[in-house]
């Protein structure tokens, strides 16, 4: 199959990771970058290709036959997602956008419906479900191996030193643990209680938030969040941090053995990972699965995307990676937790640079349009 012309929005950290990843496994060539900062472009079209644009409508709308574009991968720090993936639908470019998808989390339906009514591919990247080693775990629970499923105990947390500039700890970026990493053991809970219930997805409408508290940066993000979410008889127990090392971890308890991913999210836990294993413990004696793959995460999901684009298809990606309902189910849901961890907060706090938690997630109005 022919690789994707792909764009790349926000040439940081990540998208050195996911280019090098999609031009080795041949699922992308990249023939366009877009950025800020001139010196970072250079540097990342000198190692992975494509001509450099500083300008969004002259990258979107650029006819230089010799850089076309198909596709985009935007890897920009969250609140810089919603522009260019609406800009890119309205141009009939597909999009791979790293999550969480969009910012406010309120408009990721709307976003999801505009891209299905331009019949445009639209696929948030958790990369993580990519792995053969989550396909493998939801297929011991739909084959009943583990017994009915009640409990599910998932966490993504790591220790990031304070930086009131980092896009972690930056408000007015969508910094903290929920936005950053707490959708890794939502979206585990939500995928253990499809994998109980079949692969469908109406069980996801019955998700809603038990419980929820964490602590506040300096910043005023969300720097520890714990939370208990409901999925049909499921009860999970969530954790998401950016300010202690908790590692990651996810354990699946049914009624006749519990299973736990060694390295959920990254298999091996390192972002090029590629054997992951299932620790399947049955009154005490514990098997160990192994359950290799020859491509990273990153890799496998830049191949997801270029099969879903050269499908023709407009509805998104399908179980088991994370579908539309499920990214529509994540957004939900990380809104709720974040709301009842600053609605413990005393009336009068302050955001910082004079923001309003409704600028970023909540009842708000519509962006102003940028065509
Ligand atoms: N799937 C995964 O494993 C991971 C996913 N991510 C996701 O990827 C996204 C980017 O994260 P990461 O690569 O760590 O971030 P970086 O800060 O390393 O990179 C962000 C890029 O976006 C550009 N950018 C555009 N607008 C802005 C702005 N207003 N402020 C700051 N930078 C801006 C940056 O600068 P410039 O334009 O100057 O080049 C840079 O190129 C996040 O949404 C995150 O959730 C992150 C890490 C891992
Ligand atoms: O998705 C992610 C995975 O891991 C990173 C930390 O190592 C996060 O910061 C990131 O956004």
């Amino acid at each position: 199959m022919a690789p994707l012309n792909l764009g790349i929005v926000g040439p940081g950290q990540v998208a050195r990771v996911f280019a090098a990843a999609a031009i080795e496994s041949g699922a992308a060539r990249i023939t366009r970058v877009l950025g800020r900062g001139r010196e970072r472009l250079e540097d990342f079209t000198a190692e992975f290709g494509g001509r450099a644009f500083d300008d969004r409508l002259a990258f979107f709308m650029d006819e230089d036959p010799a850089a076309p574009m198909e596709a985009v991968y935007i890897a920009t720090p969250h609140t810089e997602h919603l522009q260019p993936a609406r800009l890119a639908l309205e141009c009939g470019i597909h999009v791979l956008c790293e999550k969480p998808l969009v910012l406010p989390l309120g408009k990721c339906s709307g976003l999801i419906r505009h891209a299905r009514r331009t019949r445009v591919a639209l696929m948030e990247g958790w990369m993580y479900r990519t792995h053969p080693q989550v396909a493998a775990l939801f297929e011991l629970i739909s084959a009943g191996e583990l017994g009915t499923i009640r409990r599910v105990e998932s966490e993504f947390a790591f220790d990031c030193p304070f930086d009131p500039q980092h896009r972690l700890f930056k408000f007015a970026l969508g910094g903290g643990a929920i936005l950053d990493v707490g959708g890794y053991p939502l979206s585990l809970a939500l995928g253990v209680a499809r994998a109980e219930a079949g692969g469908g997805s109406d069980i996801l409408q019955s998700a809603a938030l038990v419980a929820a508290e964490g602590e506040l940066t300096p910043s005023m993000v969300i720097g520890d969040a714990r939370a208990t979410v409901r999925i049909g008889e499921i009860e999970a127990h969530l954790r998401a941090a950016i300010t202690r090392d908790g590692g990651c971890s996810a354990r699946v308890v049914g009624s006749r053995a519990t299973a736990t991913l060694e390295h959920p999210f990254m298999p091996e836990g390192r972002r090029r990972g590629l054997v992951g294993a299932i620790l399947i413990d049955r009154e005490g004696h514990v098997e160990r699965r192994e359950v290799p793959s020859p491509l990273d995460c990153f890799a496998l999901e830049a191949l997801a995307f270029r099969d879903l684009v050269r499908s023709g298809q407009w509805l998104g990606p399908t179980w088991p990676l994370v579908d539309h309902d499920e990214s529509s189910v994540i957004a939900r849901l990380m809104i709720d937790w974040r709301q009842a961890i600053y609605e413990t907060l005393p009336q009068d706090f302050q955001l910082p640079e004079g923001l309003t938690l409704s600028d970023l997630e909540l009842d708000v109005p519509d962006l102003p349009e940028f065509l």
